[in-house]
């Protein structure tokens, strides 16, 4: 389907490409395959065709940049109130270079698309893989007690070394990945950004470190301890209780959960 000629007729949604649903889209006068309620019917199936479109990577059939963006924030959103801990991979097939050089672009094409199917095997259907750009990937893990990072990890990096990619018949190979991990600040606000430059950081000690292996940030020092907790939330319901006309704050307490409370 060429961008000058606009599709006239009824396209199978199924098969939808990018050039073909901008084309319908930009009819200035678009006359629906089919009529009244079917064709409004149509027409939010043509959209929502273009939104899985915009937030999927064509090559491996994950979700894109863009859409891990969108989940990191909805993640940094429920960590901000739930206090639950969730962990940012990033990961990046080493010396892939070397695979496009020695066997071509298409070998290439294959190990990056059977790297993204064992990801998608060896994780739970709540964590989020993504194609991040290039040979990189992105892993979100909700819920993730710290101690369980390097283990995910781990087990990740296992899987895709002990995977053989077969590009023909005759011939496969074996690929490894670095990963490097961080945790989002427990109830503190952070960035999306923010949080993929902190694995990213850990991603480069990998590189650093050798490659196919992994790294993870230390524990970030926000975590609230209950009594901590106990004495934030009290030191609020004070100020509220003790100040009869809510225009001035009760002083702060000798010991206060300044770190707690950023
Ligand atoms: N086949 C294929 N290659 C890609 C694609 N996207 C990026 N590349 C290639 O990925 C390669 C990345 O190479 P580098 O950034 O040097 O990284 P590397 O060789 O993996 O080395 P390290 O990351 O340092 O271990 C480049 O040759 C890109 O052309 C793609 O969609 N398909």
């Amino acid at each position: 389907m060429n961008k000058t000629a606009p599709p006239s007729t009824f396209v199978d949604l199924n098969e939808l490409q990018l050039d073909t649903a901008l084309a319908l889209v930009g009819q200035p006068h678009m006359t629906l395959p089919v009529g009244g309620g079917a064709g409004t019917q149509y027409l939010q199936c043509l959209i929502d065709g273009l939104c899985d479109l915009s937030l999927t990577d064509p090559l491996t059939g994950l979700p894109n940049r863009r859409y891990m963006r969108q989940a990191l924030d909805g993640e940094i959103d429920r960590v901000s109130r739930s206090g639950e801990a969730a962990l940012l991979l990033m990961l990046d097939i080493d010396h892939f270079k070397r695979i496009n050089d020695s066997h071509g672009h298409h070998a290439g094409d294959q190990v990056l698309q059977s790297v993204a199917r064992t990801l998608q095997s060896c994780l739970r259907p709540m964590d989020t893989v993504a194609r991040y750009g290039g040979e990189e990937f992105a892993i979100i893990l909700p819920a993730c007690q710290f101690g369980f990072g390097k283990v995910v990890a781990e087990r990740v990096r296992r899987a895709i070394e002990s995977t053989p990619i077969a590009l023909s018949p005759h011939q496969s190979v074996h690929v490894t990945i670095s990963i490097g991990g961080a945790f989002t600040m427990q109830w503190i606000r952070s960035t999306a950004q923010l949080w993929i430059e902190r694995a990213d950081t850990q991603l480069y000690i990998a590189k650093d470190s050798g490659r196919n292996c992994v790294s993870i940030e230390e524990q970030p020092d926000s975590t609230v301890s209950a009594e901590e907790k106990d004495e934030l939330l009290g030191m609020l319901t004070g100020c509220f209780y003790n100040d009869a006309d809510a225009k001035t704050l009760s002083p702060a307490p000798e010991h206060s959960t300044g770190s707690a409370a950023h």
